[in-house]
């Protein structure tokens, strides 16, 4: 009996199609560890920091989330693959991660929306992927050892080579990948969610690219702003000179405290009188926290994933959240203008902060959820509202 798809051809693909070819290929951890499997997307060796991400769904937008730059994705859940690829669901075109860790890929590529099987994709991409690979032990070490530097290869398993290029790596701390990202000219951005019809935009606001995900974009979308996206290197006054509405401080990869010229530009825009709303998100977050004269420190292993448990510090409720990083923003080091606003459950860690007094607020993890659970979806839309409020006050 056929399925019922709107891609019939895609819906059950054989292995030999979908599945890895059998080529060998294997990921060497510089402390030594070696994790054989079959290489798929494309035949190639990349160094990287492996992180393990424990969404059950959203590969897609996990691959191409920019904030994984330079590092290795390990996904815990067993079967990848599933339900292909599709173009609405990139976080971005040109960036992510350096290379994928699964254990099983998916012979069957099942989905109305899917266009392309996903090792096709990120051979497409020049990505390379590794099949067959034990993610549990691997996931294990991570957990016990921290995060570590890596070579993975979709083409060959010469461990001795593999190990000498994973050890001669530099480790993600000390590096500024802004200006690997983010857009070369502003651009202006319209496009709702692909589910959505986006109402009239009525308010402007200006993203500061250090690796956007195009979600963040679509959602401020859906809310009614309509949003120019600068590079990172765009000075605060030009900032300002636009007149926005609001400003959104982008997420994105590396190593925050590294990124200093971003750093002192926001130092001049918080010192700037009668700004905007301002919301930063991830590394946005911790680039506040940095402006603010605060520490970041580099995690463990990080949280990655879409099951963390935060804890809003004002009505005490818990969403189930997004996240995906490896720095975190200490506290205490914060000093008395800035609040602890949202708190993770899991480790205590801080997961928001706002400037007292101020429009201006931040959050480690990722109220756009792509991907991830919906419960902080408010979050921008209530961003958005904000705008549109002083907008209006101080219009009067
Ligand atoms: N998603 C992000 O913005 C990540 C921020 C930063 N690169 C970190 O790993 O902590």
């Amino acid at each position: 009996m056929t399925q019922a798809t709107a891609r019939p051809d895609l819906a059950a693909r054989p292995l030999a199609a979908a599945g890895p070819a059998a080529r060998p290929g294997a990921l060497v951890l510089a402390d030594g560890r070696v994790f054989r499997g079959l290489g798929f997307g494309a035949a190639t060796t990349v160094v990287g920091e492996v992180v393990f991400n424990t969404s059950m769904t959203g590969y897609q937008e996990i691959v191409t989330d920019p904030s994984y730059t330079g590092q290795l994705v390990c996904l815990t859940v067993s079967e990848v693959g599933n339900v292909g690829v599709n173009p609405d669901d990139e976080e971005s075109r040109a960036h992510g991660c350096a290379g994928l860790v699964v254990r099983s890929l998916s012979p069957v590529v099942s989905n109305w929306r899917a266009q392309e099987d996903l090792g096709s994709y990120l051979a497409r991409k020049g990505l390379p992927g590794l099949a067959e690979v034990d993610t549990r032990a691997l996931t294990r070490h991570l957990r016990d050892r921290g995060a570590v530097m890596a070579a993975l290869s979709s083409e060959h398993d010469d461990v001795e080579e593999l190990l000498a290029l994973a050890r001669s790596a530099p480790s993600m701390e000390g590096q500024d990948l802004t200006g690997r990202v983010t857009t070369a000219t502003p651009y202006a951005w319209d496009q709702p969610s692909w589910d959505r019809a986006a109402p009239p935009a009525d308010v402007h606001v200006v993203a500061w690219d250090y690796g956007i995900k195009l979600s963040i974009l679509r959602r401020l979308r859906d809310a009614g702003a309509r949003v120019t996206v600068v590079p990172a290197s765009t000075p605060a006054s030009a900032v300002l000179a636009m007149r926005p509405d609001g400003i959104l401080l982008s997420n994105g990869p590396g190593d925050p405290a590294a990124a200093t010229a971003v750093i002192a530009e926001l130092r001049s825009l918080l010192a700037a009188q009668g700004l905007p709303p301002v919301f930063g998100v991830c590394l946005g977050h911790q680039l506040l926290a940095l402006a603010l004269g605060g520490r970041t420190f580099k995690m463990k292993f990080g949280h990655h994933g879409g099951n963390h448990p935060v804890r809003n510090e004002d009505d005490k409720k818990v969403a189930i959240t997004s996240q995906n990083h490896g720095f975190a923003v200490d506290p205490a080091s914060l000093g008395a203008g800035a609040a602890l606003t949202h708190l993770n459950l899991f480790d205590r860690t801080c997961a928001g902060l706002r400037v007292r007094g101020r429009p201006i607020g931040s959050v480690q993890y990722h109220p756009e959820a792509g991907p991830g659970p919906n419960d902080a979806t408010d979050l921008l839309a209530g961003f958005v509202a904000q705008v549109r409020r002083l907008r209006r006050e101080r219009a009067e």
